[in-house]
């Protein structure tokens, strides 16, 4: 079945949706037996998609476990009530006091804080690599190294990761490898067949849709699925059943979304490569892109958001640029069906083994579902504002 039937049919099960299309919402902290056997046969079958206890989740979400895990090509699906939740639930369900992190340094931001602020004092130390890095990998492995945790693309400077390459360069060690997938989505990559263990969503972003629900998602492969479900009930994550219905509602249309956000960003990418101002784009579709040629091989599309980098500009220019545009908006996120930009500064003081030259200002654009020459006429007077 090709992944735009997938997205269509799965997570539907009649014992789940009672027959109508949308499982229903069902929400429950509470579920009550009638006999010994029945509560005994709960316990026994709490994490099979049986009715145990709200934190266990019910109907709504199963089905929507069950989509995400066949989508991804996992066994099996956790949710989280962020896409950060969802990567602090899957680290901490494979690391402890004592071991060793090797985290790419393009990493979303807010999870480098997780490895600096938080892991750190749980005696769990953090090396970053370069996301070209390759083979050279091998140097930084350590006795204690448990985990490889990959995002391809890297936030906002969007280099793409040799995810098999380093996969396999962790499984002839024993260690876990995890891949924040969110800008693939569950469309446009299958992760386990490039050597992935864990698999991680920011559901927040183009399964939900419509930037409305916060929610993050982790798929494991077998050998990992009951350690992950397991930590991660310990930690308490749970989800809304609400919001895990407009996830639901969201990956219905996940396919057509996406190629349409796709299709004008390639537009506007396009158009931007041609302007004088423009240094290049960091475009994974694009060969100034670093990494390009493992966007080709590994993934089936690209997406709305990518990043631009100008020839010259001061926080001055950059901030005539973004302001007073009509249709890009200023905001944190990405993946909902409008226009968002974002100026971003100060790339260089974040990474530690990467260098970055931040004379050049980069901006990231989320090209949303608005018609793509109306995004470009905002783009042309916002380059007549930014001289
Ligand atoms: C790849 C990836 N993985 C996980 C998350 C977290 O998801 P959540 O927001 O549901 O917790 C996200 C959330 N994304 N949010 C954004 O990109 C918003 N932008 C920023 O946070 C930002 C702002 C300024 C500078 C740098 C960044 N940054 O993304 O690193 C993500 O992009």
């Amino acid at each position: 079945m090709k992944k735009e039937t997938q997205i269509v049919s799965l997570g539907r099960q009649k014992k789940w949706t009672q027959g109508v299309i949308n499982p229903p919402v069902v929400r429950a902290s509470t579920m009550t037996f009638d006999t010994m056997e029945d509560m005994a046969f709960a316990i026994k079958n709490r994490a099979n998609g049986e009715m145990f206890y709200g934190r266990r989740g019910g109907p709504t979400h199963f089905a929507f476990q069950s989509a995400i895990a066949e989508l991804e090509g996992g066994v099996g699906t956790a949710l989280y009530p962020s896409g950060s939740a969802a990567i602090t639930g899957a680290l901490l369900s494979f690391l402890k006091a004592g071991d060793h992190l090797l985290m790419v340094d393009s990493v979303y931001e807010p999870t480098r804080d997780l490895c600096n602020k938080l892991l750190a004092g749980y005696g769990i130390e953090t090396t970053y690599y370069d996301p070209l890095i390759g083979k050279d990998l091998t140097s930084l492995i350590k006795p204690n190294t448990k985990v490889l945790f990959l995002e391809s693309p890297g936030s906002i400077t969007m280099e793409i990761q040799d995810v098999p390459t380093l996969s396999r360069i962790a499984h002839e060690r024993d260690i876990v490898v995890m891949l924040d997938n969110t800008w693939a989505s569950p469309i446009n990559s299958r992760p386990f067949e490039l050597g992935v263990d864990i698999s991680i969503q920011a559901a927040t972003k183009y399964i939900v849709g419509h930037s409305d629900v916060m929610m993050g998602t982790a798929t494991a492969n077998e050998q990992h699925w009951q350690q992950l479900r397991e930590n991660s009930y310990l930690l308490g994550q749970c989800t809304s059943p609400d919001d895990v219905y407009l996830a639901s509602r969201g990956l219905r249309t996940l396919g057509i979304r996406m190629a349409q956000h796709e299709q004008s960003a390639l537009k506007v990418a396009n158009w931007l490569a041609a302007r004088p101002e423009v240094d290049h784009l960091r475009h994974p579709a694009f060969e100034t892109c670093p990494g390009h040629e493992f966007f080709k091989r590994d993934f089936s599309a690209a997406n709305g958001l990518f990043s631009f980098v100008l020839k010259e500009g001061d926080r001055a220019s950059i901030t005539a640029f973004v302001e007073n545009m009509q249709h890009f908006k200023m905001g944190f996120s990405w993946g909902g069906f409008e226009s968002l930009i974002l100026g971003v500064f100060g790339i260089d003081k974040l990474r530690t083994s990467t260098q970055w030259d931040s004379s050049k200002p980069l901006i990231r654009l989320h090209i949303g579902l608005e018609n793509v020459d109306d995004l470009i006429n905002d783009l042309d007077a916002a380059f007549a504002r930014y001289h």
